[in-house]
């Protein structure tokens, strides 16, 4: 470690091009507090601090990103091992912070895995692993493909060497329980017991004694410490009295043995890590089955017709793809040929069967049933769907809820005060009762040290949220961090986007009014709305299927609005009447008297128009989802108040609310006023939820303090949004709301039954009830209980996944 000498750490820049640039930054640095020294250099592109702490490091940074610059750093998740106790995760934690260039480092001990973000002109992976391994851990590190194989080998390996121990060690133990509670009076019981006891002591149990040995070295402990000096007491204790037992006869007193206690305890634990294991091997079995959901091999046609059986790697975009019935789909595409039912329940959560004819679009993992299809390839290896999905949800499983910072500040003090506890309760003992004192203060030493547990107060947050999340993944709800949803059951108010969001966003074009009705017009519509990503667009491409497109120049998206585009010197518009209003372009009264009609039958009114007049103007239909009253209803009924905001219409959105059950609606808003509709709506002290689906959501989603977006909708949206609805289906928001809710709950009962368990455990162990009915611990019992909570937070975790 390097706390001795100042540190110079050099942040590379971004964007830093001028003198005043640097001179801003400099001044930027100047505010951080604990940099001994900055300065900026221009033509490095770099800035220079030294502080006694690395820690500053991250401040500086995000100083400097708060005032508009870039640093570039690299960010990753990297597993880590030989982890035993949700101490151990903040001894790696800060070991790595404390490394120069190191910006962020959170360790999460439920997926064992380091989030680092670092400079990499300052560190590598290399440099954080020696560090990591000096304090008797070790971090994986893998080419990412290798790393989830490799991990899952070295997980397995280590699971069947703990098991083994763990049976050997309990072998022994049971008979030398046997000898120390009812055959204390055979020759030689104590000598028995010694040899009996060592090897689970000092061999089974050796990696206690080594982890807190190498945690000693550099002045921190973690819960092998204690597990180490509680055992350790009792069995070099035993050792003195086994060999002379004269110092405590002549004493008048009887030196009692402990080995089996000694023994016990390493069991115990031993049974308690393996019990644990597997507990958490089971938290993590949503992300298993997403990635068994991916078949292994692929039947693809080749250009000569042959059909060719490939290995998943070695499918290319643009392979046509032969899917026979009951076959797994392996990649994402279109239906080129054929057609088929196919279940997307894995991704969407949706039960039924979905039809899948020619240029509907495919997705890995999903079951073909009985039909036959082909599909071209579109997304292979990582750029599936299914493969976003598990990292996805991996990251998420990741993240640290906000809870979750306190329990991580007191796992780290925990260690050392629990120390603290025993030895006064050693010393207590001695004080009071004198030459008695000794050996019972000794035990209640021993006891303190093995009882108090901090990995059940390690393991309460993150097991929830991995469960949690996993179970929003089978539902077809995928959450990107554990703080959307901890958060979502404080949801007081929804707010819903039209298009796409409460209706099904596939508009259909149902009637066109011409006025001059022109070939090169109609090519000219086409051609604009064929550059659009507005669903609307894709109605009208639709309606002029088997028209050819036409040359257009300087295609600019009008969020909001519309679209325009040049062609021979003229600009066209695309879009709303607004965008018309504002061009000052004019429209016929023939024009007018239809847009009425068609938008008090609550459809969609768009217009073609050149820079003076309007040409055409077209209604568009977008059915409600059948499941969207319903969710409406349900969310009111459980209180929470149901906005809808539209850039459409007001008829039109009139007509929608109404058949919803929509009370507060706004009609023609811009992206902005969405955005800004929801900051109202928080500054009322409202925890608002925005659910959306399209591009013109995006700055809403962001401001919402629960972003959630639809599946189907636009990538931008579900990029933004901290939640996906994969289904689209509304419903699934109370269920999200709903499984915040459970999680929230299983987190609290957590907390509260770690804490519980020290508070009362640890006064009890010290002696505390001695005074009163005589009562004391037998370290024995501690070993069971201790092994015992962490087992029970676990559990407690894991019943969320069968919760409704
Ligand atoms: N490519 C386009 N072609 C024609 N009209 C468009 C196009 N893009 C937008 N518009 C017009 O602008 C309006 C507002 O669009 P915006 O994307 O803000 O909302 P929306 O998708 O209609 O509704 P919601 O906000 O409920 O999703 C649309 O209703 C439509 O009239
Ligand atoms: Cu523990
Ligand atoms: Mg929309």
């Amino acid at each position: 470690m390097t706390t001795d000498a100042f540190n110079e750490i050099a942040i590379p820049l971004e964007g830093v091009e001028s003198e005043h640039c640097a001179l801003i930054v400099d001044k930027g640095l100047g505010k951080v507090h604990g940099i001994a020294s900055h300065k900026v250099e221009l033509n490095n592109r770099r800035a220079l601090i030294t502080a006694d702490e690395n820690e500053v490091v991250s401040n500086a940074v995000s100083a400097i990103r708060d005032l508009g610059y870039d640093v570039p750093t690299i960010k990753k998740n990297i597993p880590v091992l030989d982890m035993t106790c949700a101490s151990c995760a903040i001894s790696v934690e800060s070991m790595l912070k404390s490394q120069p260039g190191v910006v962020a480092a959170a360790v999460n001990f439920a997926t064992t895995s380091v989030a680092v973000e670092y400079l990499p002109n300052m560190i590598d992976t290399a440099g954080m692993q020696k560090a990591v391994q000096s304090i008797g851990y070790d971090l994986l590190i893998e080419s990412a493909e290798k790393e989830a194989e490799t991990l899952e080998a070295i997980h397995q390996q280590k699971f069947s060497a703990l098991k083994k121990k763990t049976l050997w060690a309990a072998l022994i133990t049971v008979p030398l329980v046997l000898i120390g509670m009812f055959f204390m009076d055979i020759p030689y019981a104590n000598e028995i017991m010694w040899v009996l006891s060592t090897p689970v002591v000092l061999y089974f149990g050796k990696d206690f004694f080594i982890n807190a040995w190498k945690q000693a070295r550099h002045r921190s402990a973690n819960m092998d410490t204690l597990v180490a000096l509680g055992s350790g007491t009792a069995y070099l204790f035993s050792v003195f009295n086994t060999l002379f037992p004269s110092f405590w006869h002549s004493r008048g007193l009887h030196g009692h043995v402990y080995f089996e206690a000694a023994a016990v305890i390493v069991t115990f634990i031993l049974l308690g890590k393996l019990l644990e294991e597997k507990a958490k091997g089971n938290t993590s079995s949503a992300i298993k089955k997403l990635m068994g959901l991916q078949p292994q091999t692929v039947t693809v046609i080749k250009a000569d017709g042959r059909e060719e059986v490939l290995s998943i790697e070695n499918v290319n975009k643009n392979d046509t793809i032969l899917v026979k019935p009951g076959e797994k789909i392996a990649v994402d595409g279109m239906v080129t040929a054929g057609s088929s039912y196919v279940d997307e329940s894995m991704l969407s959560g949706e039960p039924v069967p979905v039809l899948k004819k020619e240029s509907d679009a495919v997705f890995a993992g999903t079951i073909n049933q009985k039909g036959s299809f082909r599909f071209r390839a579109e997304k292979v290896g990582s750029e599936t769907m299914l493969a976003q999905i598990i990292r996805m949800v991996q990251e998420a499983q990741g993240s640290k809820a906000p809870v979750q910072k306190l329990v991580d500040k007191i796992a780290g003090i925990f260690v050392p005060v629990v120390i603290g506890i025993a030895i006064l309760a050693f010393v207590s003992w001695i004080v009071l009762s004198g030459d008695n004192g000794f050996t019972q203060g000794l035990i209640a030493f021993a006891t303190v040290l093995v009882i108090a547990c901090p990995c059940a107060l390690g393991l309460a947050t993150p097991t929830a949220i991995m469960v949690g999340i996993g179970k929003g993944a089978e539902k077809g709800i995928l959450i990107k961090d554990a703080v959307s949803l901890e958060l979502a059951k404080k949801v007081n108010a929804v707010v819903l986007d039209k298009t796409g969001t409460i209706t099904e966003g596939k508009p259909v074009v149902t009637d066109s009014y011409w006025e001059n009705e022109d070939l090169h017009l109609k090519q000219l519509f086409f051609s604009i709305e064929k550059q659009s990503e507005h669903p609307l667009a894709e109605a009208v491409v639709k309606h002029f299927e088997g028209l050819s497109a036409t040359a257009i120049t300087g295609f600019e998206s009008l969020t909001g609005r519309g679209a325009r585009a040049q062609a021979n010197g003229s600009v066209y518009y695309a879009g709303n009447r607004r965008l018309l209003d504002e061009k000052g372009i004019r429209i016929g009264e023939a024009f007018l008297e239809r847009a009425r009609q068609w938008s008090d039958a609550s459809k969609t009114v768009i217009w073609f128009a050149d820079a003076q007049e309007a040409l055409a103007v077209f209604a568009i239909a977008d059915q409600i989802k059948s499941t969207s009253m319903q969710a409406i209803q349900a969310l009111k009924q459980t209180g929470i108040e149901v906005y809808m905001l539209t850039g459409d219409n007001e008829a039109t959105a009139a007509a929608i609310a109404r058949q919803t059950g929509i009370t507060a609606y706004q009609a023609e808003v811009l992206p902005e006023q969405k955005a800004a509709f929801v900051k109202q709506l928080q500054a009322q002290g409202k925890t608002v939820a925005m659910v959306g689906d399209g591009i013109n959501d995006s700055t809403a989603l962001a401001q919402a303090d629960v972003s959630i977006a639809m599946g189907k909708g636009s990538d931008i949206a579900m990029d933004v949004a901290k939640m996906t609805i994969i289904s689209s289906d509304l419903n699934k928001i109370p269920e999200a709301i709903q499984l915040s809710r459970q999680t929230v709950a299983t987190i609290r009962q957590n907390l509260f039954w770690a804490f519980i368990y020290n508070v009362i455990g640890i006064p009890v162990a010290a002696g505390i009830l001695y005074p009163v009915n005589g009562f004391l611990l037998n370290p024995m019992i501690a070993g069971a209980a201790m092994a015992l909570s962490s087992v029970s937070v676990v559990t407690n975790s894991l019943r969320l996944k069968w919760k409704r």
